[in-house]
């Protein structure tokens, strides 16, 4: 079989995959991009977009509730996880057919079929039509991604847990599901499931939620799991599970409270990422995988094998999919102008239960690990006007602030928290003093509006006595 040469060939269709793909194809250069199952990858498809599209539902069915005191009435409360799905579908319908345009205006060739490495620069790809090709690029950029890890406990993968992918298409309300793991598919998982009706256990392996955050903010979790419902395991040790998921599960379940059996309709693994490299014959491309299976790169992203680069998750990059964005950044600039790299990069994330998790560097760990003197702003959400008129004053906003009036870190934990962010991370990106924020005259009511009232009377000792 003939070796068919481009000049760039791109294996997987996420976030960078595909905006490589359009850009160097629309420099005129002849580019391949071979996607084993999602047009897009997992953004448009299982991951993000479609998760907060199931979110937004849940929210829906929480302001429609008489509880929330909004005073809008409209008869009997029903959930119809078939219409929940439905809506879900035809965005992402909407969204691949976007992604289909994009490869045909800019002439990207997308390949249907999994590519597996064959040689240096060279792969073999098994079509989604049954037949095979061989490609070859002067470049090849690896985008390949990863997977829900299904952790080693006896008849887990026996029981068939869901997860995230199945989880997005339930068409039925789980009756009682466990959420193994309690980081950010399960905390937004599990609200979402608990506010549609389901009961909803958590069993989180270590001593609080989102392990990496600080203690403040794990709390503050714990309690609006708590409050919406959910069973929260710390220390959870998940031993044994028998029977299948969607009908009957048995886990048997150890934690500091000792060992319990939990009855249960369904199991959502959530207990992290695989890189999807374990089919790709990396061997074969001369490329090297660190202990966990992800692409070793540098700082340039560039891999063990001369003219080859790799992005996103497979990358070890943090998996978010704007990271995915700036790695396509990076790998566009070496093949143009050059100076973009992955250090010392900011970046952002966003929990998205309800409400929201905006963190931006340093938390307040981080900082004392490494020695770094700060001051923290404080305020409860409950100040902010904006919240106020929602009726969502859970939760609070604070700010790390190191020499020279510098912002170091930033955490806000309420309503619209991730639109709250972009101007603070705006502001430690321009190296600006946290007084620019405060002396700024910020509209009334956002939630942006809560900066000036943070860095006003945030601190402990006020440096300004401002009104607000
Ligand atoms: C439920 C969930 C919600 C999330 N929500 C957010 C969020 O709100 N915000 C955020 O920033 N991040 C979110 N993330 C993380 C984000 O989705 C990922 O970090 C991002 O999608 C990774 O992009 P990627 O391009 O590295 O991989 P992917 O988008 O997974 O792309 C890899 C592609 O490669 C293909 N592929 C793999 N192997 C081969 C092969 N051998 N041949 C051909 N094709 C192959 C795969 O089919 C896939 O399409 C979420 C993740 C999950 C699971
Ligand atoms: N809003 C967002 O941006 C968003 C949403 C979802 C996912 N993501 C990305 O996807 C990544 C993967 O998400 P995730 O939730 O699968 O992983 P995660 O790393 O965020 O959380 C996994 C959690 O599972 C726990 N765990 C692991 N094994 C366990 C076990 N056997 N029993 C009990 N608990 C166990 C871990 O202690 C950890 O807290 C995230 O880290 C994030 O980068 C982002």
């Amino acid at each position: 079989m003939s070796i068919e040469q481009y000049q760039n060939l791109i294996i997987g269709s996420g976030e960078a995959g595909k905006y490589l793909a359009w850009n160097l194809a629309k420099m005129g250069q002849k580019t391949a991009i071979v996607e084993r199952s999602m047009i897009g990858g997992s953004c448009p498809n299982i991951a993000c977009l479609p998760s907060k599209n199931v979110i937004f539902s849940a929210k829906a069915v929480s302001l429609a509730n008489p509880s929330s005191g909004l005073g809008v009435m409209s008869g009997t409360l029903q959930v119809d996880m078939a219409g929940v799905a439905r809506r879900k579908r035809e965005m992402v319908e909407e969204l691949v057919t976007i992604h289909l345009n994009n490869f045909k205006a800019t002439g990207a060739e997308l390949i249907l079929g999994e590519a597996r490495f064959t040689g240096s620069k060279t792969v073999q790809v098994e079509l989604q039509s049954g037949d095979t090709r061989q490609l070859a690029g002067e470049r090849v950029f690896l985008c390949v991604g990863s997977r829900a890890s299904i952790p080693n406990v006896p008849g887990l993968a026996a029981a068939r847990p869901m997860t995230h992918v199945e989880a997005l298409n339930l068409e039925r309300l789980p009756e009682h599901l466990v959420v193994l793991g309690g980081g950010y598919v399960g905390l937004e998982f599990a609200q979402a499931m608990r506010r549609f009706g389901s009961r909803v256990t958590i069993l989180q392996r270590g001593p609080q939620l989102l392990d990496r955050e600080d203690p403040d903010v794990s709390a503050a979790l714990l309690e609006l799991m708590h409050d919406e419902g959910i069973e929260v395991i710390l220390k959870a040790e998940l031993l044994s599970v028998a029977g299948r998921s969607g009908e009957e599960v048995r886990l048997k379940v150890r934690s500091a409270s000792g060992e319990r059996e939990i009855v249960a309709s369904d199991i959502l693994a959530a207990a992290g990422r695989t890189p999807n490299t374990d089919r790709l014959g990396v061997d074969q491309g001369g490329i090297e995988l660190d202990a966990r299976g992800y692409i070793r790169v540098n700082e340039k992203l560039q891999t063990s094998a001369v003219e080859v680069w790799a992005m996103g998750d497979c990358a070890g990059s943090p998996q978010f999919t704007h990271v995915g964005y700036d790695d396509f950044r990076v790998v566009l600039s070496q093949l143009t102008s050059g100076g973009r790299t992955t250090t010392g990069r900011l970046i952002p994330y966003c929990l998205f239960t309800d409400p929201e998790l905006a963190r931006v560097g340093m938390s307040e760990a981080e900082a004392r690990s490494q020695k770094i003197a700060y001051r923290v702003a404080r305020i409860p959400a409950a100040r902010i006007g904006r919240m106020q008129t929602l009726s969502e004053t859970r939760g609070f906003v604070k700010a790390l602030i190191g020499e020279n009036d510098r912002i170091l870190g930033f955490a806000a934990f309420c309503a619209e928290a991730s639109e709250l962010m972009a101007g603070v991370q705006t502001a430690m990106l321009g190296n600006l003093p946290y007084t620019l924020l405060r002396d700024a005259v910020l509209t009334h009511p956002t939630a942006s509006e809560g900066l000036t009232v943070l860095f006003t009377s945030g601190f402990a000792n006020p440096v300004v006595s401002g009104a607000k």
